[in-house]
């Protein structure tokens, strides 16, 4: 609750897909005044991500994927690497990374880590992550992953040393940034 924020108004813009908002609010400044302001915000729900590491071999497991935003703003090939991730939906974050990592890895893990909690695009999306980190072992591996066909997903499962990908950060092979948390994150804690 902020006492300094008044909603007075909130219009749908689209509801299409997902649903952007435009909300109008008052706003209390400092000094006591009060500005009428409006934003628009993307609402498409929160989310949960998850590196998947092995420390014996020293890999990762990240995915690669088609992102339209990206190909519209630069990204020739429109190709993404990514830690597996996905949308709650009705779930909770821990049920839903370990859904999102069966259906797109292959890998039913056991023990899943949460280590943050972040708004990636506070200015304009309403969307918090939650971050996972899980080991995995090969005979973890039930199935190819992929993604779900009915919903178009064609997700490329990679398996990396976990130095080559992190190489891939500062080589702008990899620009994804809940990706380059998680893999900062391995390494900050000393895990490979
Ligand atoms: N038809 C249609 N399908 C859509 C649209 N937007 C998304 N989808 C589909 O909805 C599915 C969502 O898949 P998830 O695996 O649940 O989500 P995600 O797209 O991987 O999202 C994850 O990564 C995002 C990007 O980093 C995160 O923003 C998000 O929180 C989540 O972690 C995908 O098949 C995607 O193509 C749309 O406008 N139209
Ligand atoms: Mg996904």
């Amino acid at each position: 609750m902020n006492n300094n924020i008044n909603i007075l108004q909130t219009d749908i813009l689209s509801n299409n897909w997902y649903i952007l908002k435009k909300v109008t609010y008052e706003y209390r400044m400092k000094d006591g005044s009060v500005q009428v302001q409006q934003r628009e915000a993307y609402d498409r729900g929160n989310g949960a991500a998850i590196l998947l590491y092995n420390t014996n071999q020293q890999t990762i497991i990240l995915t690669r994927q088609f992102r339209l935003p990206t190909y519209i703003n630069g990204n020739e090939t429109g190709m993404l690497i990514e830690v597996c991730a996905g949308l709650l939906d009705a779930d909770n974050p821990e049920d839903c990374i370990r859904r999102e990592t069966e259906e797109e890895t292959g890998y039913k893990v056991s023990e899943v880590k949460k280590v943050y909690e972040v708004y990636m695009s506070p200015g304009s999306v309403t969307e918090k992550l939650y971050l996972f980190i899980a080991a995995y072992e090969p005979q973890m591996k039930i199935n190819d992953g992929g993604g779900l066909e009915h919903e178009q997903e064609n997700i490329e499962v990679l398996e990396l040393p976990f130095e080559k990908a992190f190489q891939m950060i500062p080589t702008g092979e990899i620009q994804d940034a809940k990706t380059i948390m998680l893999l900062q994150y391995l390494r900050l804690n000393s895990i490979l």
